[in-house]
């Protein structure tokens, strides 16, 4: 299989406890693979080091079967990787909606007309043009979380790390969002604690309990 993320017997202890223990895991070309588990198992540091945030792991971390070891060979791949953070907060570098989700856009050279049609058609598709001017640390939690989902996808990136990508959203914005990444062929992985969401997005699920990546 043409695997786009794989980890073979990683580990990772932080401080305070060993989080996980000889993890194996991979994620398919195109595949979307969700990871559940209770408060403080470590799925968001798992996708942190899969983000490429965290390289104080044991074991493997490839990328589309390159071995990754540290922030230097990580950055051939950083492109490629689309990553959503679980608190936005401290995510946004522009103050408009248009703007930030142009950003990524303009800094690889794209021309600002470009890039500006860009943004608009991707706010028009995650359903938040009506946005488009506004202040964004004006903006609730939920229309910050696709604002910055909306300056993701509009890099194109081939595998996207979300973590609790529906976290703060009403029911009308996180079905949009079902139905766009369902749309979405890119291999995927969804850290969530919304089953009934995972499982209208992610056909493999795994749990993440006592340090082991268990297949549900
Ligand atoms: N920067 C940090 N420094 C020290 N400990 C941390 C740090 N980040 C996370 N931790 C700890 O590591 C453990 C795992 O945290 P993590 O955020 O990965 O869990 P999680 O499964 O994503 O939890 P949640 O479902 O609540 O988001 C927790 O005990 C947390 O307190």
């Amino acid at each position: 299989m043409s695997c786009s993320i794989t980890l073979k017997k990683l580990s990772y202890k932080n401080e305070a406890n060993e989080l996980f223990k000889n993890i194996d895991l991979n994620v398919g070309h195109e595949e979307k693979v969700a990871i559940i588990g209770a408060n403080g198992a470590g799925k968001s540091t798992l996708l942190k080091i899969i983000a490429g945030l965290n390289f104080c792991f044991e074991g493997e971390l490839q990328l589309f079967h390159n071995p990754i070891k540290n922030k230097k060979e990580y950055e051939k791949f950083r492109s490629d990787v689309g990553y959503l953070p679980q608190d936005v907060n401290d995510y946004f570098l522009c103050p408009t909606v248009i703007e930030d989700v142009m950003f990524n856009l303009r800094a690889k050279g794209e021309a600002k007309e470009e890039a500006y049609h860009k943004a608009i058609l991707m706010l028009e598709e995650l359903g938040i043009s009506h946005l488009k001017d506004r202040i964004i640390y004006e903006l609730s939690g939920g229309e910050q979380k696709i604002v910055a989902l909306a300056g993701i996808l509009i890099t194109k990136p081939k595998i996207l790390l979300l973590d609790e990508p529906t976290n703060a959203l009403d029911t009308q914005a996180e079905n949009r969002i079902i139905e766009i990444l369902n749309s979405i062929k890119k291999s995927m992985i969804i850290v969530s604690h919304h089953k009934s969401f995972i499982d209208k997005l992610a056909p493999t699920i795994y749990n993440l309990s006592c340090n082991e990546l268990e297949l549900i």
